[in-house]
């Protein structure tokens, strides 16, 4: 899994060179590992930096264990275990004279911030507890639950950084849209005043400083809509138990458990009932209608990438490829959707809940954010040879302090101020 160029954080950010051969002097080589504790995996990121005046990222190890640290609420001490298991990566890819300079950090999402404060921690004791035991660098603060405007923020400099838009010259920024198990998040640099002045509160805008450049990002995490959870929300299954709960978006004659932050549920289609892409859309449609703000502007905002569950999804339904990835419009989700719900059987070969999933994924694009079906979407997996995801983001802003903050009390009151 090596990493195929080298990122230079100093030819503009994410400048990319050919691929060096590694310098003599390996006091200027070191490492940094971040684990991503995600609602339905854990995932270990071994970046290697050259340092330089600013350093450069040469390589990302990566893997991930299922499920995620929230299916242990009631056996923490497998919370640890599933770090230790991890950890292995980082000693097979940092020399061992490394470690002891090596920092290692958890950050945990959307599986976490469901869970009551108590469960949470009593998970994150047990990580800090296999941290301590490390032979790592443990920094203050190493496991935590992170911000949801962080992890939007952070996607967003990570897959910026890495296809070079971060530059003071460069012209143009992408927006992201990451969908994850618990939460969904998208961020954007916006192009119009308006549509940091018509946000609904101050926390859909973060500003922070990056190598040289500051930015004002439209950013928000929304909690309880990630894929997992949105199923919950259309199968009626938030809270409750002890019950089959059906849903006219899973083939009729199915019938199973399905397991999500540490609960099991009776799921089923509805025999007797309708089934199909349009009470399917009426199902999804609850889960993001009055919730999700539509911001003001999206229409002719040139390139959203989308990974997580969005390419999971894209590649499971056959519209893009699973190594390339590549772009489609909102409405091929639309049409998929469609020509899926429309003919399900009582096994499709694709999986059971890929109506529900991609009809969800067209209803959170189209009636939640408000996209435009002619949108563009770059599905991506990996950029360079590094995973799409918040992690490279949170590391760059642990070596380079960010100062990410969201709009504070000065910020202007979107109701009261002229717009
Ligand atoms: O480095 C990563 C991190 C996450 N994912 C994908 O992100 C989705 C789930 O995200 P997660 O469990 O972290 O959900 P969250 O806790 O953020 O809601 C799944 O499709 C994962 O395969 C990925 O592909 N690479």
């Amino acid at each position: 899994q090596a990493g195929s160029s080298l990122l230079d954080l100093t030819h503009g950010i994410g400048g990319l060179l050919p691929r060096l051969s590694r310098p003599a002097n390996h006091s200027r080589i070191h490492y940094a590992v971040m684990f991503d504790a995600g609602s339905t995996g854990t995932r270990i990121h071994v970046y290697t930096f050259i340092q330089n005046k600013l350093p450069i990222l040469d390589n990302e190890m990566f893997q991930s264990i299922k499920p995620g640290l929230s299916a242990y609420v009631n056996s923490p001490e497998m919370a640890g275990h599933t770090v230790r298991m991890l950890l292995k990566v980082a000693k097979q890819t940092v020399p061992r004279v490394e470690w002891k300079r090596t920092p290692v950090i958890l950050r945990a999402t959307a599986g976490l911030r469901l869970l009551p404060k108590q469960r949470a921690h009593a998970l994150l004791d047990q990580v800090q507890h296999v941290f301590d035991e490390s032979p790592f660098l443990v920094p203050d603060d190493s496991v935590s639950i992170m911000d949801g405007t962080n992890e939007g923020v952070l996607a967003w400099i990570t897959m910026n950084f890495l296809t070079g838009h971060l530059s003071p010259q460069s012209q143009k920024t992408v927006g992201i849209l990451d969908l994850g198990g618990g939460s969904t998040q998208i961020t954007f640099l916006p192009k119009l005043r308006k549509t940091i002045e018509s946000v609904p509160s101050a926390d859909y805008v973060a500003r922070f400083d990056v190598f040289n450049s500051s930015f004002e990002l439209y950013t928000y995490s929304y909690l309880g809509n990630g894929l997992m959870a949105a199923r919950l929300g259309a199968l009626g299954a938030l809270g409750a138990k002890g019950t089959v709960f059906k849903s006219s978006c899973l083939p009729k004659k199915f019938r199973d458990e399905w397991s999500f932050g540490g609960l099991t549920y009776q799921v089923s289609g509805d025999p007797e009932g309708l089934s199909g892409y349009k009470p399917c859309y009426l199902e999804v449609q609850k889960v993001v209608q009055g919730v999700i703000h539509q911001p003001h502007e999206l229409q002719d905002t040139s390139a959203f990438y989308a990974f997580s569950y969005y390419f999971d999804r894209a590649v499971d339904a056959g519209l893009i490829d699973g190594e390339r990835g590549g772009r489609l419009e909102v409405r091929d989700f639309k049409r998929r959707a469609k020509e899926i719900c429309n003919k399900l059987t009582s096994s499709p070969p694709s999986g059971p809940f890929l109506c529900l999933d991609l009809t969800y994924i067209t209803a959170l694009l189209k009636d939640g954010f408000g996209f435009k079906e002619t949108t563009v979407l770059q599905l991506t997996k990996k950029v360079r040879n590094v995973e799409a995801s918040w992690a490279l983001g949170a590391i760059l802003d642990h070596l380079h302090n960010m100062k990410i903050h969201r709009g504070d009390e000065t910020f202007p009151n979107p109701v009261t101020c002229d717009l």
